[in-house]
């Protein structure tokens, strides 16, 4: 079983992960890691602590000589923002009061997680239910994305809405998301990016903030990751569960899951060819590549919404915690979008996912070991 725990505080020391289950013999490059982590730093829309950051990953154990070798492995991403937060956020000496957060976000944890620890300071919630965590997820989902490299699974992402502003056709081709992700295509009608960058300066402009629509593609899983036999072991399950837990994201749909509900199902469901070459094959992909809770060999399509985020500079109405009073919620910095972000984000998680379940189908415990039950299979 393939295992992630993440821990750190937005503005703590940094952020630590522990990935248990990595195969042995797998090469990892570095590069690509932290090419990953600075990919989750783009995006239009993001605030200033993009500017302090400059996330890498220091490796402290799991992997020698540049191969995985089966231990668990764990690793680093620093804050460097910490400089600036020393005197609130040290775990052992008393903290400077007077950065103490009483009027709760609408639409964060703020409120409900006070009430839930029994804190007198919400900076304990803001800390740890900021998506800083995400820059963790990413690391783990770009190592799990070089194991999957070795099977020829490899996922792409985009964002097909800013706001109200959606991408008209949508690009349902993987390679061409692929070659916009490396910045050949950037969006498939011309001046839709424009229109998106106007949506978030215009919300920018009034202190307000925006959220969006992202979409990832899988392509090479194999048929029959995830079961039927049984509720918790069903593939789109698992991928809505990993995508529903990246912070801000509040619906998932695998292939037309919306739009087939208008359908009729002679018009909803991909039939099934046979092809003397190709095996079993599918003209069409409404499923988006998981049926009865597995994967069936077509590419796996995957949508996420996210809300706007909560952190607004025109803040929204609410009540201080201390005097009951009603106040406007407390902003010290934020973001206007982190759709882009979101999206790697998610791109990371589902591969995750997959990952954990090709380990779950093909077992072994070396990179050979699982590679030989893999094209047994095949
Ligand atoms: C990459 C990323 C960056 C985010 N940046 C901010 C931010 O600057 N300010 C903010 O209030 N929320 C931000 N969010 C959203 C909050 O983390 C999210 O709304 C919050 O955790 C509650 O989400 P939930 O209701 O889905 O759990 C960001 C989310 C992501 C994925
Ligand atoms: C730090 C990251 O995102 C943060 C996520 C976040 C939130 O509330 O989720 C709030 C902001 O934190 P800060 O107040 O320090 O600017 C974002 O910058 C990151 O993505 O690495």
């Amino acid at each position: 079983m393939l295992r992630l725990f993440t821990a750190g505080e937005s503005h703590g020391k940094g952020l630590v992960g522990i990935i248990e289950g990595m195969p042995s013999n797998i090469y990892i490059d570095i590069n690509e890691i932290n090419k990953d982590l600075a990919r989750r730093q783009m995006g239009y829309g993001r605030g200033d602590r993009m500017k302090i950051e400059r996330d890498k990953i220091e490796i402290l154990s799991g992997i020698r000589g540049g191969y995985t070798i089966g231990s668990p492995i764990s690793f680093l991403i620093m804050n460097k923002d910490h400089e600036n937060w020393k005197e609130f956020m040290d775990p052992i000496l008393e903290n400077k009061e007077d950065k103490m957060i009483t009027k709760p976000r609408p639409g964060h944890g703020d409120l409900t997680g006070y009430l839930k620890y029994n804190f007198k300071d919400i900076r304990n919630v803001v800390e740890r239910s900021s998506a800083r965590e995400t820059a963790v997820r990413v690391a783990a989902g770009s190592l799990m994305k070089q194991f999957l490299k070795n099977f020829d699974i490899e996922a792409v992402s985009h964002v097909t809405a800013i706001g109200s502003v959606k991408i008209k056709e949508a690009i349902t081709d993987t390679e061409l998301i692929k070659k916009a992700d490396e910045s050949e295509v950037r969006c498939v009608e011309a001046g839709t990016e424009k229109k998106m960058i106007d949506f978030i300066e215009e919300a920018k402009k009034h202190g307000d903030s925006v959220g969006g629509v992202f979409e990832i593609h899988i392509k090479g899983v194999p048929k029959g990751l995830g079961s039927y036999v049984h509720w918790d072991r069903k593939l789109d399950a698992k991928l809505s569960y990993g995508l529903m837990s990246v912070n801000g994201v509040k619906a998932v749909e695998i292939g037309y899951g919306f739009e087939n509900t208008t359908k009729f199902g002679s018009k909803a469901h991909d039939e099934i060819y046979y092809d003397k070459k190709l095996g079993y094959i599918r003209t069409s992909n409404s499923a988006g590549g998981i049926e009865g809770g597995m994967s069936n060999g077509e590419v796996i399509v995957l949508r996420c919404g996210m809300k706007p985020i909560p952190t607004l500079y025109k803040p929204l109405n609410t009540v201080d915690i201390i005097t009951k009073e009603p106040a406007l919620a407390t902003v010290e910095r934020s973001d206007t979008c982190a759709v882009p972000a979101a999206s790697i984000v998610g791109e990371m998680v589902a591969l995750s996912i997959i990952a954990e379940e090709f380990i779950r189908k093909f077992g072994g415990d070396s990179l050979e070991e699982i590679s030989k039950r893999w094209k047994d299979y095949i």
